[in-house]
This record gives C-alpha cells, sequence and structure tokens, in this order.
C-alpha cells in the first residue's frame, strides 16, 4: 500500500529502500558479530568461516547493483568483481589464509563501507537524508578504500606460497586442451591491476564527493 502524504508517495520510496536497509542492518548485524568475536574469543582466529557465507551472499548479490542507471557502470563493475575475486577465489579456496589478520582487516573496511553506502541509499531514497550519513559516505572512503586495498593485497600475497605449491586451479602441458594456465600468476596480474584501476575507483569517489557535497557537476567519462 501506497502511503500518500500531499503529493508524497512514500510506499514507493519504502519499497525501493527497504533492499538497502536490509543490507545495511545485516552489515551492522556482521560487524557486530566481529566485535563480539573478538571480545569473546580475544582472538580473529575461526572469524572469517563464521561470517562467510553472509559475506559470499552479500558480494555475489551485489552484482544485481551493477546497473545500467548507475554512475558508472565500469566503476561499479571492477568494484564489484574485484570483491567477488577476492570472496570467491581467495578468501573461500584457500583455507590456510583464512585467519590472517588481513583478511579480517578488508572484512571490517568493507562492512564499515557498506553500512554507511546502504543508509546513504536508504535515506536518499526517503527524501530524508541526514548530513552525517552523506558526510560518512563521501568522506570514510579516503580513509577505507587504501586500508581495504592494504587487507585485500596483503591476503592475496600471503596465499601465493599455498597456490604455488598446491599447483590450485592451474593447468600444466601437456594436457588434452593444449593449454597451460598457472593461477599463481593470475594472482600476481590480479595484484598488479590494483595499480592503474584502484586509482580510477578513488579519483571516481571524490568526484562523487565534490558533485554530493560541494554541488559540482561531473560528467563521467563512460556516461
Ligand atoms: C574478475 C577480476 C576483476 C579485475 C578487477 C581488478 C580490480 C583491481 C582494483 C580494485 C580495487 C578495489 C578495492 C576495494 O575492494 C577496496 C574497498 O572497497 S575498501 C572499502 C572502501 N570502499 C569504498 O568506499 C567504495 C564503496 N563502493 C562504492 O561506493 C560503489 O561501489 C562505487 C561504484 C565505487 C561508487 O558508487 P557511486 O555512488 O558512484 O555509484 P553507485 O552505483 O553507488 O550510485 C550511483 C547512483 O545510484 C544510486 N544507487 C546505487 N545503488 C543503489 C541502491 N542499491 N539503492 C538506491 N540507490 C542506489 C546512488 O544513490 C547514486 O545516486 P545519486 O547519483 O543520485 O547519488
Amino acid at each position: 500500500p501506497e502511503i500518500h502524504f500531499g503529493s508524497t508517495s512514500y510506499g514507493m520510496h519504502i519499497h525501493k529502500s527497504s533492499p538497502n536497509t536490509l543490507a545495511a542492518f545485516i552489515n551492522i548485524c556482521v560487524l557486530w558479530l566481529v566485535k563480539v568475536c573478538l571480545m569473546l574469543t580475544r582472538t580473529h582466529k575461526g572469524l572469517y568461516r563464521s561470517i562467510a557465507r553472509t559475506l559470499k551472499f552479500f558480494q555475489t548479490f551485489a552484482l544485481l547493483e551493477v546497473r545500467i542507471e548507475s554512475t558508472s557502470v565500469i566503476v561499479t563493475g571492477v568494484q564489484v568483481c574485484s570483491r567477488i575475486f577476492m570472496v570467491w577465489f581467495v578468501t573461500n579456496s584457500i583455507r590456510q589464509i583464512q585467519n590472517e589478520e588481513s583478511v579480517i582487516l578488508f572484512l571490517v573496511v568493507w562492512t564499515m563501507t557498506e553500512i554507511t553506502r546502504y543508509s546513504y541509499y536508504t535515506f536518499n531514497l526517503l527524501h530524508h537524508l541526514p548530513y552525517f550519513i552523506k558526510w560518512a559516505r563521501y568522506n570514510l572512503f579516503i580513509v577505507l578504500y587504501p586500508l581495504g586495498v592494504a587487507g585485500e593485497l596483503l591476503t592475496i600475497y600471503a596465499a601465493l606460497p599455498f597456490v604455488r605449491r598446491s599447483g590450485m586451479y592451474s593447468m600444466r602441458l601437456p594436457n588434452k586442451y593444449n593449454v597451460s594456465f598457472d593461477y599463481y600468476y593470475c594472482l600476481i596480474v590480479f595484484m598488479l591491476s590494483y595499480i592503474p584501476l584502484f586509482p580510477q575507483l578513488f579519483f571516481h569517489m571524490l568526484r562523487q564527493r565534490r558533485r554530493v557535497l560541494h554541488g559540482e557537476v561531473i560528467v563521467e567519462k563512460d556516461d
């Protein structure tokens, strides 16, 4: 049912904002779980396994956000694909690195970011956006983005010896496809791709920041 206050229909806005509200709420629960586990166990060992299912669900379904009407399909696509790669092809596939401190680092940073981001979307849709949420959305990334990248790169670096030793996801010649693939070097290429791609994401957020906080008119290159 749509609730009408004057000419404004809140029903549609509540309907559209509810997935964001749910996403923000679940991320808050994940962050709370991380905090409680750290307090009770005084260690982060096993923490990844306790939130792995929620993490995989959330990061995979973020693909639904790579929409044509997004500010920049390429930026959103790179952001979502990199996290899906991290979740499924690094932390989920290589159990030996799941208790690395770098995993907890990027998990906490991702979760803090998603709480801010989905809260921003929710209140933005309801046309009642508190300034502190807008400020957090377009300022926290200045610190969280580098921290998250550090956590991701340190995790991949920690995984390299295990990948080298196990030869996982790799194909050696000769084989019936006559194709060779080495996952070890694939991870190294993935790490190197941060050099050209991360600045694109970071500067995109800085442009968004100027647009939202300072009213600058920004036209994205791939629009
Ligand atoms: C398979 C291998 C791939 C190889 C890739 C290799 C990649 C290597 C480099 C990648 C480095 C990534 C590192 C990264 O993972 C580290 C971290 O994330 S650490 C944590 C800090 N991160 C952040 O703060 C970034 C968070 N992410 C974002 O903000 C977005 O994903 C981003 C696309 C980056 C930017 O968002 P932007 O606002 O520009 O676009 P949006 O799509 O969010 O919004 C555009 C407009 O649409 C509205 N919108 C979007 N989604 C929703 C929604 N769910 N509900 C309602 N409205 C939505 C949004 O409000 C915007 O509207 P408006 O313009 O009016 O504000």
